[in-house]
Order: structure tokens, then sequence, then C-alpha cells
């Protein structure tokens, strides 16, 4: 529904740097190891120092409250963190009360190849992957206007890969939204076609 704008962002990594993606536009980053992507990420999310200002449309980030902004531009960092027992305690208060919400979520998780019983589980139990497709649909949940996505795929294998990056894409077209999303893939950076941009000594190089 928004573009989001990155208007001289900068951390001790990066020198200041613009970036727009439109609503509904997929833009990819990658770099070296170390070279300051997750930093960037954490930036936009309002996470970790920085200097610059983001925009969401026409509102800029510092004229919102920091947990609202963390909800309408919503990161999935490359290791969620999980504070609750049961995997179900993650999503949103008051989401799963609201029928049209708990489609919805009830069809995201049978996409990535879950029941709903996966609500009740410890989070103990989960595997690596299974956090991390969990991850992506709590994310959702919130119904954010962005996506900031570390790795978003990193540890699945090729078929649930293949449906994360549809649920991701899908959620993209329906909600407009725009979607940052730092992947060292390029085969995926290929197979989504999109534009795509490379940190190389604190600056965005775009790839060909
Ligand atoms: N809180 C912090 N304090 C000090 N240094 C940090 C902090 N967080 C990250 N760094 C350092 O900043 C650098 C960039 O980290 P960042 O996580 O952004 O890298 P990255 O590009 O995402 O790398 P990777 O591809 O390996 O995930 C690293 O050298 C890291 O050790």
């Amino acid at each position: 529904m928004a573009a989001l704008r990155l208007k001289a962002i900068s951390h001790p990594l990066i020198r200041p740097l613009d970036l727009d993606i439109d609503a509904g536009e997929l833009v990819f980053l990658s770099g070296p190891s170390g070279s300051g992507k997750s930093l960037l990420l954490r930036a936009i999310a309002d996470l970790d120092p920085h200097q610059g200002e983001v925009w969401l449309g026409s509102e800029a980030r510092s004229a919102l409250a920091p947990p609202i902004w963390r909800r309408r531009v919503g990161l999935l960092p490359a290791e969620p963190f999980w504070w609750g027992d049961a995997v179900g305690e993650h999503l949103p208060h008051g989401v799963m009360d609201a029928a049209t919400t708990q489609d919805r979520i009830g069809g995201w998780l049978g996409i990535l190849g879950f029941e709903r019983d996966v609500l009740d589980w410890e989070v103990a139990r989960l595997s690596t992957g299974e956090r991390q497709r969990l991850a992506l649909i709590r994310l959702l949940a919130q119904g954010p206007e962005a996506l900031l996505l570390d790795e978003a795929t990193a540890n699945l294998d090729p078929a649930n890969r293949d449906q994360a990056e549809r649920l991701i894409d899908d959620y993209r077209r329906t909600a407009t939204a725009a979607v940052l999303w730092v992947s060292h893939d390029p085969v995926q950076r290929q197979r989504l076609g999109s534009r795509a941009y490379t940190i190389l000594d604190g600056a965005l190089v775009p790839e060909p």
C-alpha cells in the first residue's frame, strides 16, 4: 500500500544511502559476510543506532512510536527470537479471535506444510527450518505494510524454500507491500526477477 524510502541512512559500516522501494516491489540485497546487511535492516526497523530517515508512504518513521513502526515495517531476522513456550503464543494478541485472520493463518500454515495443531507445539521442539517457516507466518500475521527479510529461506530444503517464496510473493502482491530481502542466493534473485543491489565498501551497488 505504501512505498518504503530510505533517506541518508547510515551506520558505522554503511555510508549514507538512499533507496526507494515502490509499494508492491521486491528488492534484493546481497554482499559479503559482515558487510552490514543485517545492520541495515535493523536500522530501518529502528532497532540499532543510526542516522537518517525512513518513510513509509508519507509517514516518517521518526513521527511514529517504535512499536507501531515495527508492526507496519516488519523485520524477519535471520534468527528470530521466541519468547513464549508454545508457537501460538507468538501470534499477535487477539489475532486468533478474528475468523478471517484465522482462515488466513490456516492457509499460510497449509502452504508451508503445517497442520493447525502446530500452534500448540512447544517452541523447544522446532527444527531450524520449522522455526524459520513459522517465524514468517508470525510476521505476516501482523499485517505489515513493508517487509524486511534477512535470509528468509536460508535454512529450507528446496521444496519448502519454493513454498516460502510463493507465500512471500503472494503477500507482496495482495498487500502491495514493499519488500527488502537479504539473500546470498543468486539463483533465487534471478528466479524472483527483481531489482538487486550489493553492499560493497559501505555503498549500494546495483546488480546488472
Ligand atoms: N551490536 C553490534 N556491535 C558491534 N558490532 C556489531 C554489532 N552487530 C553487528 N556487528 C558487526 O557488524 C558487522 C556487520 O554485521 P551484519 O550482521 O550486518 O553483517 P551481514 O552483512 O548481515 O553478514 P552475514 O551475511 O554474515 O549475515 C559484523 O562485523 C558484525 O560483527
